[in-house]
């Protein structure tokens, strides 16, 4: 059974030490929940768990063997959920889908695809294309994801925003059933959600400027920017 571990991890965003010294370890079925105010480094750390951000210092091992012997195997185990919007506006939902489901090798990635719009709660949607869906729908279509391209690691940054509760609601269970088959999920949230069991990291915990908010909300402007 995988073991997803994080040892000595430091993060540099720009010119800014954004986390040091940080360690986690999440086991089958297991749920870490990741807290702090906004620039802490929730979305950074997904990144690096992700395998889409170099730490500076510090390794990503699963079962043991380091995650960078190879990325590309740590890659075909992860979903990756960012807090923007990843839906191509000109594609149907139901295309933008069965792109992710035919990447993850489906079998039949249109099958996948419907499937998991309705279990998403949103199968009159598999024909509009990206363009015209509300910022709920497009939400429910990102995290149909999970669904049709299903991975053992879950990485979700904010996956609640824009949701209505009744989804909040369906999403939990999601989880849930996913934690039921030995899946794992590392999400960011500044709400509440269901995760029974799961365990918090706070990531002021491990950074420098964990009492300086001035200096992280200056920091925003755009990529780049930061002094
Ligand atoms: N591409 C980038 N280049 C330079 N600095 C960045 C970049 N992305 C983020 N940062 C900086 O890294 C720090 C951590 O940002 P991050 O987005 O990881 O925080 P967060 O905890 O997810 O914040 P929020 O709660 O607002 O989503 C911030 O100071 C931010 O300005």
């Amino acid at each position: 059974m995988p073991v997803f571990a994080g040892s000595e991890l430091t993060c540099l965003r720009g010119d800014r030490l954004v986390f040091t010294g940080l360690e986690f370890r999440i086991g089958p079925g297991g749920a870490l929940v990741l807290l702090g105010p906004n620039g802490s480094g929730k979305s950074s750390l997904l990144r690096v768990m992700a395998g889409l951000l170099k730490p500076l210092r510090g390794t990503l091992g699963w079962d043991g063997v380091a995650v960078a012997e190879d990325p590309d195997l740590h890659r075909s185990r992860v979903q990756y959920v960012g807090h923007l919007d990843a839906v191509k506006p000109v594609l149907t939902a139901v295309e933008n889908l069965a792109f992710w489901a035919a990447l993850a090798g489906a079998a039949d990635p249109a099958a996948n695809a419907r499937a998991a719009l309705d279990r998403l709660g949103v199968p009159h949607i598999a024909g509009v294309p990206g363009r015209y869906l509300s910022a709920g729908q497009k939400r429910r279509l990102n995290l149909a994801r999970l669904l049709a391209a299903p991975a053992a690691l879950w990485l979700l940054d904010e996956p609640t925003v824009a949701l209505d509760r009744a989804a909040i609601a369906l999403f939990e269970g999601l989880i849930a059933e996913h934690r039921a088959q030995g899946g794992m999920v590392v999400l960011s949230t500044h709400t509440d959600i269901a995760t029974p069991g799961g365990e918090e990291l706070h990531l002021d915990d491990f950074t420098p400027y964990a009492d300086d908010e001035e200096a992280g909300s200056e920091d925003y402007e755009e990529e780049g920017a930061v002094p």
